[in-house]
């Protein structure tokens, strides 16, 4: 069974026996993480596939792995499931390491891989069935688990199907079934939601997020940022073996933000305060703005002003692009939070009354093309 298959094929480096980490030196059951990988390397020949990443899961939280194609994120999945080992380091499971006690590993983990294995001739409850025995269920334990897990990923109608007859989607429903048969602390999906339609995409996230509430401690790689955004309390950005960023969304916008939009609704004089803006950062800058004053129209039709300003100045951060429209002022700025909140408070100081701040939120997909540079190894 392929979960709980060692592969050796392709260890290029001597597998680390991690003499270092006895198995109970890490996270342990019924500690708030559930997941920790601890400085771990993995070489292919050459091919620096996984390069000192660390990171933690709490437990009950959903963590989306992300990054380009050949980053790693497989790789370090396929550890955390002992399907392979590490070069060096460790990652550890509900409390075990995955080098000193893969077997404890196992029957805290669930692993949906990228892809389905080939059993074309056995059905669909056959298969969670065999699953179940190789965990160990037997007599009525087994046949509830199996019902709750038939209803739960919604195959009830499909049990008697043979495999060869699934279709994508239904493959990936089976496919979870097998992952949460022996009912696991921690699951560890690889791009669960590759290929399915949209429906069964929101499915897939409405059950992941359920898991999560369960209590379950969720892994998931996946490639569309906007679904990961949705369901996960924290991403980790890997790019070419190395994490970049880890934490939530916001947590790594606020570490990365140096560009930012902000809308201020100002009650009064808002135009004034445009201008303000304006020609404070221009006089403040060291090169000189090109002043460049110019109306346009904004999508609704509304006559508003531009103008760009660049500022060397330390104590405010550049702004380009003041646009007016009625009570609003948009601008985009070079600075992070403090910056901003020095910004407003210096505008108060001149008298406006600032009713509203709103900072554009970055999506996932800015936050990852800012973090990354789409190199593949
Ligand atoms: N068995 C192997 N033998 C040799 N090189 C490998 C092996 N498995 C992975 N690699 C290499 O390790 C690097 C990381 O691959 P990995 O599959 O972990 O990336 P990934 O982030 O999951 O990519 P994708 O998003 O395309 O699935 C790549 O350069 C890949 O070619």
């Amino acid at each position: 069974m392929s979960t709980t298959s060692q592969d050796s094929q392709s260890t290029s480096q001597p597998a680390n026996t991690s003499p270092n980490n006895p198995s109970m030196s890490g996270v342990h059951s019924g500690t708030a993480d559930c997941i920790e990988l601890r400085r771990l390397h993995r070489y292919f020949g050459k091919t620096h596939a996984v390069h000192d990443i660390s990171f933690s899961v709490r437990r009950g939280h959903v963590f989306g792995y992300i990054g380009p194609n050949g980053a790693g994120k497989t790789t370090s999945m396929r550890i955390l499931a002992t399907l392979d080992l590490p070069s060096f380091g460790d990652a550890f499971v509900d409390g075990f390491s995955v080098v000193n006690d893969p077997e404890l590993v196992r029957s805290r983990l669930g692993f949906m891989p990228d892809s389905f294995g080939t059993y074309r001739d056995v059905n669909c409850e056959e298969y969670l069935d065999f699953f179940a025995r190789a965990y160990g269920l037997t007599g009525r334990d087994r046949t509830r688990r199996l019902r709750e897990v038939l209803e739960f990923t919604g195959t009830v109608g499909m049990k008697d199907k043979p495999i060869r007859g699934l279709s994508k989607g239904m493959k990936q429903r089976l496919c979870l079934g097998r992952a949460l048969v022996h009912d696991p602390a921690v699951l560890i999906l690889d791009e669960p939601a590759a290929g399915l339609d949209p429906r069964a995409r929101i499915q897939l996230r409405q059950m992941i997020r359920q898991l999560a509430n369960r209590g379950k401690t969720v892994l998931i790689s996946s490639h569309i940022l906007t679904e990961l955004a949705e369901m996960c309390d924290s991403v980790g950005i890997i790019e070419q073996g190395q994490l970049l960023a880890t934490g939530s969304v916001e947590d790594i916008q606020r570490q990365r933000a140096q560009h930012r939009e902000l809308t201020l609704r100002v009650l009064e004089r808002a135009g004034e305060a445009g201008d303000l803006i304006r020609k404070h950062l221009a006089e403040q800058s060291s090169n000189p703005p090109t002043s460049n004053s110019t109306p346009t129209s904004n999508s609704n039709g509304a006559s508003v002003e531009t103008s760009s300003a660049n500022s060397g100045d330390q104590s405010l951060p550049p702004a380009s692009q003041v646009v007016v429209d009625g009570e609003l002022v948009r601008f985009e700025f070079e600075g992070d939070v403090r910056d901003q909140a020095n910004l407003v408070a210096w505008l108060i100081g001149q008298g406006f009354l600032i009713a509203e701040v709103a900072a554009h939120k970055k999506s996932l997909e800015d936050v990852f093309l800012q973090v990354t540079e789409g190199l593949v190894q």
